[in-house]
């Protein structure tokens, strides 16, 4: 049995960023991804009831982002030192502003509000919260195309997957924004990630 097993659905969802750190690190694992209609009688495995999970040496972790801050730490992609976590925190915490805003959007089920909200979502919010990014990437990149200190962290990954959410529904969003445009070309770039976007599962979210 794998010492890293991440339990999710079929989806990148809220697990995807937990795997690009793994696969940037080049740490196996096993990915366990449930179809829907086994999920209710999975959920009681789970500590909270609720995915994703990590099982790390048998013991079950649950919380997306705790999980991915917990793999960036083991691989040494949370920054180098104090004071870096802390940069690299606040950008996470920025794009989760973003992200956990646009989520209710998107699962919305009533269809003129879900419009509404998105139309709302992309002129008003994205645009503040983009520009936001951009301003701590140049604040903390040293210059260089990632996030924080010149050297890939978590945050660049976690920038990368929630940006594709966007670009899914407008693929010019980042036109106005060459910094972070420049630091996912740089991310699909990087060995083991360029591979594993080539291979990895096509999924609906
Ligand atoms: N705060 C939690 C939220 C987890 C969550 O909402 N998981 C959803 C999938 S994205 C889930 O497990 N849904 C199934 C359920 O609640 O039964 C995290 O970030 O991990």
């Amino acid at each position: 049995m794998s010492l890293y097993r991440l339990h999710y659905f079929n989806g990148r969802g809220r697990a995807e960023v937990s795997r690009l750190i793994m696969v940037a690190a080049g740490q196996k694992f096993e990915d366990i991804r449930y179809d829907p209609k086994e999920w209710s009688s999975k959920k009681s495995q789970m500590p909270l009831g609720q995915m994703p999970v990590l099982e790390f040496n048998g013991m079950k972790l649950p919380q997306s982002l705790p999980i991915a801050r917990f793999l960036a730490r083991q691989f040494r992609l949370a920054g180098r030192d104090n004071f870096e976590q802390a940069k690299v925190d606040s950008v996470v915490d920025t794009i989760y502003d973003a992200s956990s805003k646009f989520t209710p959007i998107r699962w919305e089920k009533n269809e003129s509000k879900k419009q509404e909200d998105m139309k709302k979502f992309f002129a008003e919010d994205l645009p503040k919260n983009l520009q936001n990014l951009e301003l701590l990437g140049k604040l903390y990149g040293n210059g260089g195309p990632f996030f924080v200190g010149n050297h890939l962290t978590w945050a660049d990954l976690y920038f990368y997957d929630i940006a594709e959410n966007f670009l899914q529904v407008d693929k010019n969003i980042l036109m106005n924004y060459p910094w972070l445009t420049h630091n996912r070309q740089e991310i699909e770039q990087q060995p083991n990630i360029s591979d594993y976007l080539k291979t990895r599962p096509q999924t609906v979210f």
